[in-house]
């Protein structure tokens, strides 16, 4: 008897951390892993092959973190930049780049806002108008999109309220803020050092960030939108917001705060996926039924593996077919 094969509804890739670099292989600041960052190009290419060959992904979320602050050293940012992208092209699916701190090591925001990074809605529109670009230079880039009936993805910027790198301008209310958070949670003279912080304050350091108080505004609105419409949503953003899906120093400032409205709209919130711990983790939240999804990094993974995935969405389950040191798993 022939059995019929549950198609899902409509699949994407997932993908963090590059970190791309023309740079010799070294450890992290800790010592504890190796970064392979020549390597990582490779995997990405290997990536996007796998998904032309899979032939069913609509879209890639593309956690961020795509080239190494390292670049910047060697005056090498853009062409990093370029390497990374052309392996995107011609590719025959959407893509959605998140901004992560080594972008902000690498670009101001408005650099990226007119590079390919930026993938927003209106990304047409601001490339080809500067003035926009420049009315939009401040703000947060964080939108939504439906890429099928029923399903909503939100995108948010997790470095909204930050210091990271020249992301933000140094007399911008958000680098003030940041400077303020910052200095009150954390007394070490080197802003990146976790020293004397204990448990989830050790998040206090210059590597992570916030999210305003517009953008939180923003998120319970898209949401209610989306339960009226009677959506599932998931939502990205570089930084992890769940204190047991991540190591606790990589967690968002305020992730409290966003924990907050992901309990309020559980009803709605299928999953969050972020990259930034490039150990990876996974946490189901029972309270809210929310899945908690940490990629692991790509520019730590040895060559011979990979770490990326392919997510089938069905109507009742996220199906995350992982690769390499990605976990693969069925999201009820
Ligand atoms: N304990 C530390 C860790 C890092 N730094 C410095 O902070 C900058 C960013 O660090 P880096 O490890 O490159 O950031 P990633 O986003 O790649 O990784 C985040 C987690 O570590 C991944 O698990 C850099 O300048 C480091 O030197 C530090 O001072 N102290």
């Amino acid at each position: 008897m022939a059995t019929t094969e549950e198609r899902p509804l409509f699949s994407f890739g997932i993908i963090a951390d590059v970190q791309y670099g023309d740079l010799d292989d070294a450890m992290n600041f800790t010592q504890t892993k190796k970064r392979y960052y020549r390597n990582a190009l490779y995997l990405l290419r290997e990536a996007v092959q796998h998904w032309k060959e899979e032939n069913r992904i609509q879209f890639v979320l593309q956690l961020g973190d795509i080239i190494d602050g390292f670049n910047t050293r060697r005056k090498n940012s853009e062409n990093a930049l370029q390497a990374v992208l052309k392996e995107f092209q011609g590719v025959p699916f959407g893509l959605h780049h998140i901004w992560g701190n080594h972008e902000f090591y690498n670009f101001s925001r408005s650099y990226l806002m007119k590079s390919p990074l930026f993938t927003g809605p209106e990304s047409q529109d601001i490339a080809s108008n500067l003035k926009e670009v420049v009315k939009k230079e401040a703000d947060a880039v964080y939108y939504d999109f439906s890429p099928y009936n029923g399903y909503r993805f939100v995108i948010l910027d997790n470095y909204d309220i930050s210091m990271c790198g020249i992301g933000r301008d140094k007399d911008s209310p958000q680098y003030k803020k940041a400077g303020e958070i910052l200095r009150q949670m954390n007394k070490n003279e080197e802003l990146n050092s976790p020293d004397g912080l204990f448990g989830v304050d050790r998040r206090f350091v210059l590597f992570n960030g916030g999210m305003g108080e517009e953008q939180l505004q923003w998120l319970r609105e898209t949401l209610e939108v989306a339960r009226q419409r009677g959506e599932k949503v998931v939502i990205s953003g570089h930084v992890p917001v769940h204190p047991n899906s991540c190591y606790v120093m990589c967690l968002l400032w305020n992730y409290q705060d966003v924990l907050n409205i992901l309990q309020d709209f559980s009803d709605v919130v299928l999953a969050y996926f972020s990259g930034h711990d490039h150990g990876g983790g996974y946490h189901f939240d029972s309270g809210n039924e929310i899945h908690h999804v940490t990629l692991p990094g790509v520019i730590e993974v040895p060559p011979g593996s990979n770490a990326f995935g392919t997510v089938d969405v069905f109507s009742d389950r996220l199906v995350m077919h992982g690769v390499g040191q990605l976990e693969s798993r069925v999201m009820k």
